[in-house]
C-alpha cells in the first residue's frame, strides 16, 4: 500500500474564502466600534468561510467521547486507579458526569465509544463497543497499539464523524475518557514537536511534584526506547499514542473532509488534533479550539498550532467538558453576526470623529 492510500491523506474541504470576505465586511457594518467584539468577530467570519455562508449558524453540535484504557499505567503515572475509565462510563451514561450535565443543558447529543478499556467482556448498554484491546500495551517496552489497532482507531474516529454527518450535525465536538492518557498525550506530542517532557508533562488528574518527575522520566525511557520510530506522525501515534488518541485525530481529519467544523477540547484533544495537522495539514483551518487549561503543555501546544482559543477557565477535567462550555460563545458569535443591525440600518454614524 503506498502512503496516499491511507483515508486520512485525502484532501479536506477548502474554506469560501469569498465568503469569509462577505463576513469581513458585514462586521465593519454592525453599529460597533471596530473590532469591538474582540475574538468573537474573527469566529464568525471563519465560521462564514467554513459553512461557505454569510451568514454562518450553529444549530445541530454533536458530541462523541472516545474511552480507552492505558498500559503505560502501570508505571504509576495516573493519580487514580485505571478502574474509573469504566466506572466514568456508566457516570457518562447514568447522567452524573459533568459532561453529562452540560450536554444535556444544551441538548447536545452524547455517544460514548469505547475502544478498549481494561474489562473487555463488560458491555454496557448505549455505548459503541469497537473493542481494539484491553487498553493500549505499555510504551515504554513495546508499541502502544499495532499497526492495524492505530488505523481502525483512527477510522473510528472517522465512524462517528459519518454518524454525526447523518445526524446533521454543523458542529463536531469530541471528548476523551482514559486514566493515563495525559501521558499518553504528552509522548506523542513530545515526538511531535521536539519539545522535552520536562516542558510538557503535568499533573493529570493530580500528580504530586514527585510524581510528575516520575512521569516524566517513564516519557523520558518510552521517548528513547522508540527513537527510530518518532520521525513519520503515524507512527509516533502507533508508539506513542493511545485508542482514544487516534480516534480523535482520525476523527479530526474527518471533519475536515466532511465540511464539519470541529470543536478541540483539552490538552489530550489537542495533541491529537496536533497529530492530526500532522497528518493532513489541510484540516487546520476546520479546528476551533475551545479553551486553554491548566495543564502546562496545553497552553504550549496551542502555541504551536498558532490556536487562540476562546475560553481559559483553569480547567482540566477532559470529556469535551471546555468544548460543550464554549458552544454559546460559537452560537451567540453566529447571532451576533447575523442579526445585529448595520450602521445604515439603524441610522447610526458609521465613524468616529
Ligand atoms: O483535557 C485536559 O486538559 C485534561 C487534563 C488532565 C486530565 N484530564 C482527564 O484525566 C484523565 C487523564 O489523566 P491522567 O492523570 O490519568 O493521565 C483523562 O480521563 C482525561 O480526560 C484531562
Ligand atoms: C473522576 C474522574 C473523572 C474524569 N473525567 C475525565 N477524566 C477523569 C478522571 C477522573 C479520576
Amino acid at each position: 500500500m503506498t502512503d496516499t492510500a491511507f483515508w486520512w491523506q485525502n484532501p479536506c474541504r477548502m474554506p469560501d474564502q469569498q465568503m469569509g470576505q462577505a463576513a469581513q465586511q458585514r462586521q465593519q457594518q454592525l453599529t460597533k466600534p471596530t473590532g469591538a467584539l474582540g475574538d468573537l468577530e474573527a469566529l464568525a467570519i471563519r465560521l462564514a468561510a467554513l459553512q461557505a455562508k454569510e451568514l454562518p449558524q450553529i444549530n445541530q453540535p454533536w458530541l462523541t467521547l472516545f474511552a480507552g484504557d492505558h498500559g503505560v499505567v502501570a508505571e504509576g503515572v495516573s493519580a487514580y486507579p485505571q478502574a474509573v475509565t469504566v466506572q466514568m462510563l456508566r457516570n457518562f451514561l447514568n447522567g452524573g458526569a459533568a459532561i453529562s450535565v452540560l450536554a444535556k443543558a444544551q441538548n447536545i447529543p452524547l455517544e460514548v465509544v469505547d475502544l478498549g478499556t481494561v474489562d473487555l467482556h463488560l458491555s454496557l448498554p448505549n455505548v459503541q463497543h469497537l473493542r481494539l484491546g484491553p487498553g493500549t500495551a505499555n510504551f515504554v517496552h513495546q508499541p502502544a497499539m499495532s499497526v492495524e489497532q492505530c488505523q481502525a482507531a483512527l477510522q473510528a474516529g472517522q465512524a462517528a464523524v459519518q454518524r454525526a454527518k447523518a445526524n446533521r450535525a454543523d458542529l463536531f465536538l469530541a471528548g476523551e475518557m482514559g486514566i493515563g492518557n495525559t501521558t499518553a498525550a504528552t509522548a506523542l506530542a513530545c515526538a511531535l514537536t521536539g519539545l522535552a517532557p520536562a516542558q510538557l508533562a503535568g499533573p493529570g488528574t493530580g500528580l504530586d511534584h514527585s510524581g510528575v518527575q516520575q512521569k516524566q522520566a517513564v516519557i523520558n525511557r518510552a521517548l528513547q526506547y522508540h527513537q527510530d520510530q518518532l520521525e513519520a506522525p503515524l507512527q509516533a501515534l502507533q508508539c506513542l499514542g493511545g485508542f482514544e488518541l487516534a480516534a480523535l485525530a482520525g476523527a479530526y481529519i474527518a471533519c475536515a473532509q466532511m465540511g464539519i467544523p470541529a470543536l478541540v477540547d483539552g490538552f489530550i484533544c489537542t495533541a491529537a488534533a496536533l497529530c492530526a495537522v500532522r497528518l493532513n495539514p489541510e484540516c487546520q483551518p476546520w479546528l476551533l479550539f475551545a479553551h486553554a487549561g491548566a495543564e502546562q503543555g496545553h497552553v504550549l501546544l496551542l502555541e504551536q498550532l498558532q490556536a487562540k482559543p476562546l475560553l481559559h477557565l483553569g480547567l482540566r477535567l477532559g470529556e469535551g467538558s471546555g468544548a460543550a462550555l464554549a458552544v454559546p460563545i460559537i452560537q451567540l458569535a453566529c447571532q451576533l453576526h447575523t442579526g445585529m443591525a448595520t450602521f445604515a440600518e439603524a441610522a447610526v454614524a458609521d465613524r468616529p470623529l
